[in-house]
This record gives C-alpha cells, sequence and structure tokens, in this order.
C-alpha cells in the first residue's frame, strides 16, 4: 500500500514567477526602464546577451497563460509586479496602463478560480531610483512605501496576499556584493548598506498596509541549510557564518529585532552600527513567510574566500541540477523545521521550489519529457509533507516556474518550468512535469 500523503484541507497548489523574467515589452504603454534592463543591455552581463525584451511574451500572451493555469488546475499563482511599469520614474507619477496591465492579470486569475498572490518587488529596480541611489539611499523605504501604497490600493481585497520583497539576501549578494546581478556592485561597504535599506522598506511597506489592506502581508527569503563538512572547529564556524549569512541575516531582524553577531564578524569595519529606530521599523509582525528551497550547501573553511571565508564541498553521492545545485530534498524538511522552530511556526508558503535540468529548445510531437524533474518535483513534495507531518504550518506550495524563462543572467539557458517555451515560436508545451504536478494537485496530494 503506498503511503498516503494527505495535505491539510486548505493547502494552496500554484505555480510562480516574476514579472522581469517572462513579460517581455518591457518600456511598453508608458513603463519605465528598470535596473534590469539597463542591465541586460549592458554588454558582457548576461550570457548569450539575452535580455527580456520579449522574453515569454507575458505582457501579450496573459490571457493564454492564464488559461494554462486553468487546464492545470493551478489553485493559486504568484507573480511580481513591475514597479517601473507601474511608476515610470519610481515615485510620483502613476502610469494608469501600468496598473490595467495587472488589474486585468488579476480579475483573469478570480474568474478562473486562481488565487493571485503578488510580490511587490523581485529585483527588478526602477532604474530612475538606481539614478538616486537605489537601495544605498535610505530614502528608499519611503519611495517603496508610496509604491505599496498605490499597489494596495488599488488591489488589495482582490489580492488577499502580498509578499513584499522577494530574496533580500540574492539582491544583496548578487547585486552589491559580488557584481552578477544588477546593478552589478562589488562592494563590501555597500552590501550591508542595501541589504538594511531593503529590509527598512519591507518594514515601511508593512507598516503601509496595515494602515491601508485588510488582509495578508509577508516577506519572500531564500533559505539554504548549511551543513558542516567536517566536525572541525572551522569547519563548524564556517558553517554558522554561513547560516547567519543566507539564513538568519533576514528572519532574525523581522522576527527578533536583531541581527545575527556574525555579520560584524564578517564585514568587519564594514558593519556599521544600526539605529534601533530602524531595527523597530523592519520588526513588523508578518501574516506569513514564504521560503523559496532548492538545495543545500557543505561548508567548509576557507580563508581565502571573501568575504565569508566559507567555500561549498560538492557531494558526489547525489544528482546536480543544471545550475550546479545538488538535488537534496531532506533539505527542504530540515529548512521547514528549522523555520518553526527558531521562529515560532510562522504560517508559511514554499514559494519557490524547483530544478533547472536539460530540456530540448523544441518540443518533440507536443511533448517534453523531463523525468529529472518530476523526481525532483515527487521527492521535495513528499519533504513537504515530512515537515507538515512534523507540526510545521505550511499552508502551500509554489513550483518554480510555470513558464521557462529568463534565468536573469544565464538568460534562456536554464529552463525552469513546467510548460517549455519555444522561445522562438513562443509555443507552450506542458512537460510531463506538468501533467504529473497537475495530477498532484488533483489529488491534493495522494498522487504523490
Ligand atoms: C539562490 O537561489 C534562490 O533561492 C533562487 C532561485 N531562484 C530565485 N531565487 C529567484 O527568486 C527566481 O527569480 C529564479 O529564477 C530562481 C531560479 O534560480
Amino acid at each position: 500500500m503506498s503511503k498516503q500523503y494527505r495535505f491539510p484541507e486548505n493547502f494552496l497548489w500554484g505555480s510562480a514567477t516574476a514579472a522581469y523574467q517572462i513579460e517581455g515589452s518591457p518600456l511598453a504603454d508608458g513603463a519605465g526602464p528598470s535596473i534590469w534592463q539597463r542591465f541586460a543591455h549592458t554588454p558582457g552581463r548576461m550570457l548569450n546577451d539575452d535580455n527580456g525584451d520579449v522574453a515569454c511574451d507575458h505582457y501579450n500572451r496573459w490571457r493564454d497563460d492564464v488559461g494554462l493555469m486553468k487546464q492545470l488546475g493551478m489553485q493559486g499563482y504568484r507573480f511580481s509586479v513591475s514597479w517601473s511599469r507601474v511608476m515610470p520614474e519610481g515615485r510620483g507619477r502613476v502610469n494608469p496602463k501600468g496598473l490595467d496591465f495587472y488589474e486585468r492579470l488579476v480579475d483573469t486569475l478570480l474568474e478562473n478560480g486562481i488565487q493571485p498572490t503578488a510580490t511587490l518587488f523581485h529585483w527588478d529596480l526602477p532604474a530612475a531610483l538606481d539614478d538616486r541611489g537605489g537601495w544605498l539611499n535610505p530614502d528608499i523605504a519611503d519611495w517603496f512605501g508610496e509604491y505599496s501604497e498605490v499597489m494596495y490600493k488599488r488591489l488589495d481585497g482582490r489580492i488577499k496576499r502580498w509578499a513584499t520583497l522577494n530574496e533580500p539576501w540574492v539582491v544583496t549578494d548578487g547585486g552589491y556584493l559580488h557584481g552578477a546581478l544588477a546593478p552589478g556592485h562589488r562592494n563590501r561597504f555597500e552590501a550591508p548598506i542595501a541589504s538594511h535599506n531593503l529590509l527598512r522598506a519591507h518594514g515601511k511597506s508593512v507598516q503601509v498596509y496595515r494602515a491601508v489592506g485588510k488582509h495578508e502581508v509577508g516577506l519572500v527569503v531564500n533559505i539554504e541549510p548549511k551543513y558542516p563538512a567536517s566536525q572541525s572547529p572551522e569547519d563548524l564556524a564556517a558553517t554558522r557564518r554561513a547560516e547567519a549569512y543566507m539564513n538568519r541575516q533576514y528572519l532574525d531582524p523581522v522576527f527578533f529585532g536583531t541581527y545575527p553577531e556574525e555579520l560584524r564578524e564578517i564585514f568587519g569595519e564594514a558593519w556599521p552600527e544600526w539605529p534601533q529606530a530602524d531595527m523597530d521599523l523592519i520588526r513588523q509582525p508578518l501574516d506569513f513567510i514564504g521560503v523559496n528551497y532548492y538545495t543545500r550547501n557543505v561548508a567548509r573553511h576557507d580563508e581565502a574566500n571573501w568575504p565569508l571565508k566559507v567555500s561549498p564541498v560538492r557531494q558526489t553521492q547525489h544528482t546536480y541540477t543544471e545550475t550546479g545545485w545538488e538535488v537534496f530534498p531532506q533539505g527542504l524538511t530540515d529548512t521547514l523545521t528549522w523555520v518553526k522552530e527558531r521562529y515560532g511556526n510562522p504560517k508559511v508558503f514554499i514559494t519557490e521550489n524547483g530544478a533547472a535540468f536539460f530540456d530540448p529548445p523544441k518540443a518533440e510531437r507536443g511533448r517534453v519529457r523531463d523525468p529529472l524533474r518530476v523526481s525532483y518535483l515527487r521527492q521535495h513534495l513528499r519533504a513537504v509533507h515530512k515537515a507538515i507531518e512534523a507540526g510545521c504550518d505550511i499552508q502551500g506550495y509554489y513550483v518554480w516556474s510555470l513558464l521557462d524563462n529568463l534565468e536573469w543572467s544565464l538568460g534562456y539557458s536554464k529552463r525552469f518550468g513546467i510548460v517549455h517555451v519555444d522561445f522562438e515560436t513562443q509555443t507552450r508545451t506542458p512537460k510531463d512535469s506538468a501533467r504529473y504536478y497537475a495530477s498532484v494537485v488533483a489529488s491534493h496530494g495522494e498522487a504523490l
């Protein structure tokens, strides 16, 4: 008899995307440029010089894409709003056609019985705000509050779950410390300031929501559990630093109003003294936490690896994805139980989980076989169930991603979608993983 995987009655099954990765038409109908529009058109920044000018052409094909979600039985859809489509300069003037696009999308999702969850910021900062310092300018908390208020007032009620930010760690580490992501800075003095202002902006947005909103608001973080390569004091300390830097740097301030002490050790003179008023702003009570999980990291001390002094150790006993991430579903269970135990079992949605494996550029006779992704999803959904059985308050799962899309500076080289996109013709083809996921959703998990 196969194990019965019963999920809570109200468990929500969905899929996730992000604006710059799927919409295309970044400057259409009065939209302003984002830093990703700028970054993607800067020679040398993007693999194969790919950019988001067309992407999945979702800005034009959104109605068909909602039909695809309906066909797959999706109950929820997590998307992001392009800030500069709605406010071309990031503050002040609102672009009515930008707002209309998201209003039509939300209304059509609701007509099809699909719950919309909107992320207000998924990395595509308005370029006009970057020209004013972007996340390095403390005024950005107010700018983000102003933008948040526009969105909350227009769509709250139809959207009943909002995420302020997607993964402040990636924005900081990729955009300000290592430079692989927009805006492409490499500065250990900037990184803590950008990270802190992201959290301040989050706090401001939540305060605005409490004043004008009536439903739920939360924060989406990426969490990658860290496991020591050995029990040596150096590797144990390295693991602790890595875990503080990626996993506790965001949830500790939100839940406790304090940063992990390891951050001063990591950044040294580059780590400022933060005003208590800032920490009070960041520590706004939330209705849920979004956890994005992809893989784990086995950590060892590496004196040469600036500034964390940690390096990953490749694990030969497991499969790796096209992005070089170990397939380790137990890490998802460990992550969810860690969140439960450290932060008092908050309501959690898994807001991203998925994998890039090689898929052909074109479907073969209307089919795309992706057994590795089917296996990845099965293992990770079972890991979610294990966490629920351990008492974690997990209320939904969004597979990353609905569509193959622009994987940031890796361009279109990495395919995460459960639906294949032929980027020459824009033809959508549900992969075997979409059929599998649809069967899991239809059986509320019992087909796992
Ligand atoms: C460090 O991995 C992160 O958890 C992560 C992985 N991913 C993400 N964050 C982003 O939220 C998505 O936009 C990416 O497309 C997706 C796949 O790379």
